[in-house]
């Protein structure tokens, strides 16, 4: 909650005005009981209109001031909660955004997006009310009960016996509803993440009709969200029947004893029905309390949550580790790494490139491929080994002067639902011809060019409306059209014909002649002609030259060319 403190900070001086009106209002409303017991008791047996007319008026104003206040009390709140969510929700987003992958590995994608937006929500709710009701709530119960102590001090020893055990109630509650909805948050995450899976897989589940056995998954983590909503929500609503008990037993005795003193002259009918009114105003303010308890769980559920996310210290420093001259442009020098930090995903990797020298990757799937290039990325740290662009160690280079070096097609990278020039461009504002260039190196230009709005053409979210093989030239025309000093092709060229592929890495090697570049593929024939080609199994290296070199030395890579390529495995 300490952090959510720091967010209100600014905002103080409006809270604290906010909260004067409040008080005002509020004490409006208490006044408005003690004033009509004043009029039955005192007034009206007096008979004297210009008195009742006066005290009438007094009684209006206090109403309408007591409405005036607290519209505007709100409406400061609403201001405050708002202003200090959309701060929130800003850092948390920021932070999440320079979450390293590793962090985000850990944190998870769901919860990472329940947290921005149900736990943030659940934020809005806890400061809005706080304001509204922190101050009302506690002035009308303890005003009331000071009123009542004033009105009929003796009846409202009844009313005191009461509230102990109203309190206690709420005390011991509420500290079991703070754990149950931490606990149903974490089912919201895993029901998002089961939507997110399914919504993003939603092609292959018709295709397979799985669309049933998807149903069946959701229902069961949505009824596990339901029983823990359940398990929540049946504690906190023991609350109010067992307050309204408690408070109906006051309420009778109060009456009883009341009408008794009445009939024995010992107190005055109008101070009765105030102190009827004053036990409702202590009621709602006790409900009241009992709703900012329910509410205040969730919200300081959700802050801790938030918290978490907020205080993960940076991963992935920038360290101030020396260069060495070097001519190759990019070195892997017994590279070691491993994801849960138990059996190397990758061991061992040694290789070195040129400046504008191809590097092709082979192997099988989940061999390793896609680490080595996030490695290279530094989206992790390696555990040992040295990893050097221009002989600089990847940990010494700052961040963004990394990642502009690189230009990148990942596995299943998106595209968004803009103009194609947007989506190659990608916000760097790189103007019309370096886009074009791209677009006819990337084989996407005739295409692009037979839409009849050309490079305005709009994409849906995620390119559903251009086939996979349009989809990957978008991708590859995206990488390039930064004119990248390293271009990386992850398993992007799968979805070409042989025909375009090749047309591509000529078009490559013309144009882009200066770029080093990593191509992964399950393709011989994409990497035939690299200058030196990697082949990995379970994270080894088991081969490493050109094409003529591993048919001689590799046998696995000679296997997998004959599989492809048949009988002709000449580059
Ligand atoms: N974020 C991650 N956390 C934990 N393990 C991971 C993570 N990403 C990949 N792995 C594991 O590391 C291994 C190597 O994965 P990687 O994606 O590098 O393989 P790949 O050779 O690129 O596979 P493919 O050809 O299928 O793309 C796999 O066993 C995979 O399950």
């Amino acid at each position: 909650m300490r952090t959510i403190f720091r967010y209100l900070k600014p905002y103080v001086p409006r809270m604290s005005l906010g909260l004067f009106i409040k008080f005002i209002g509020t004490i409006m409303d208490l006044l408005l009981p003690w004033i009509l017991s004043y009029m039955i008791d005192d007034v009206v047996p007096q008979e004297r209109i210009s008195l009742i007319l006066l005290w009438g008026g007094v009684m209006l104003l206090c109403s309408a001031a007591a409405v005036i206040t607290n519209i505007v009390a709100n409406r400061m709140a609403s201001w405050v909660a708002q202003h200090t969510t959309e701060a929130i929700r800003h850092d948390l987003f920021t932070r999440i955004s320079y979450l390293s992958c590793k962090q985000i590995d850990d944190f998870t994608i769901p919860s990472l997006e329940s947290r921005l937006t149900t736990d943030t929500y659940n934020l809005h709710q806890m400061i809005g009310m706080m304001q509204r009701l922190g101050v009302r709530a506690p002035i009308l119960l303890l005003g009331g009960i000071l009123v009542t102590l004033t009105l009929e001090p003796v009846l409202s020893l009844v009313l005191l016996a009461v509230l102990p055990l109203i309190g206690l109630l709420v005390f011991a509650v509420s500290r079991k509803g703070i754990p149950l909805y931490g606990n149903l948050q974490q089912g919201i995450d895993s029901m998002v993440r089961t939507v997110r899976e399914n919504i993003a897989g939603i092609r292959v589940i018709k295709a397979l009709s799985k669309t049933e056995y998807e149903q069946n998954r959701f229902s069961h983590v949505n009824e596990e969200v339901v029983r823990r909503e359940k398990k929540a929500g049946i504690t906190m609503a023991l609350t109010n029947p067992l307050m309204n008990l408690f408070l109906n037993i006051g309420l009778t005795m109060v009456i009883l004893v009341g009408a008794w003193r009445v009939n024995a002259g010992l107190t005055q009918p109008g101070k009765i029905l105030a102190f009827l009114t004053y036990f409702t105003i202590i009621l709602n303010a006790m409900l009241s309390i009992t709703r900012m308890f329910v509410m205040y769980s969730k919200g300081s559920a959700s802050a801790s949550r938030i918290h978490e996310v907020l205080s993960t210290p940076a991963d992935l420093a920038v360290l101030e580790v020396p260069g060495a001259a070097s001519d190759s442009h990019i070195e892997f020098q017994h590279v070691c790494f491993s994801y849960q930090k138990k059996e190397d995903t990758l061991y061992d990797i040694n290789f070195r490139l040129k400046r504008g020298e191809t590097l092709g990757i082979i192997g099988a799937t989940g061999c390793g491929k896609s680490t080595l290039i996030a490695l290279l990325m530094r989206l992790y740290d390696r555990d040992s080994g040295e990893i050097r662009i221009d002989g600089q160690p990847v940990e010494s280079i700052p961040p963004h002067e990394l990642h502009t070096k690189f230009g990148v097609v990942f596995q299943n990278d998106v595209l968004f639902a803009d103009t194609i020039a947007a989506n190659i461009d990608f916000g760097r504002e790189l103007g019309q011809e370096a886009i074009e260039k791209a677009a006819a190196c990337a084989q996407a230009k005739e295409f692009i060019d037979a839409l009849p709005d050309g490079f305005s053409h709009r994409l849906t979210a995620k390119g559903t409306n251009v086939s996979g093989g349009q989809k990957q030239r978008l991708l590859i025309a995206r990488a390039l059209a930064g004119n990248p000093e390293i271009l990386i092709l992850d398993d992007s060229s799968s979805a070409l014909d042989y025909k375009t592929d090749s047309l591509l890495r000529r078009a490559l090697r013309s144009q882009y002649a200066k770029t080093t570049t990593i191509i992964v593929a399950q393709r011989i024939s994409s990497i035939l002609h690299a200058d030196h080609i990697l082949v990995l199994e379970d994270g080894k290296e088991i081969g490493y030259g050109t094409h003529e070199e591993l048919l001689e030395t590799c046998n696995i890579y000679r296997e997998i060319s004959i599989s492809q390529m048949g009988g002709d495995l000449s580059a």
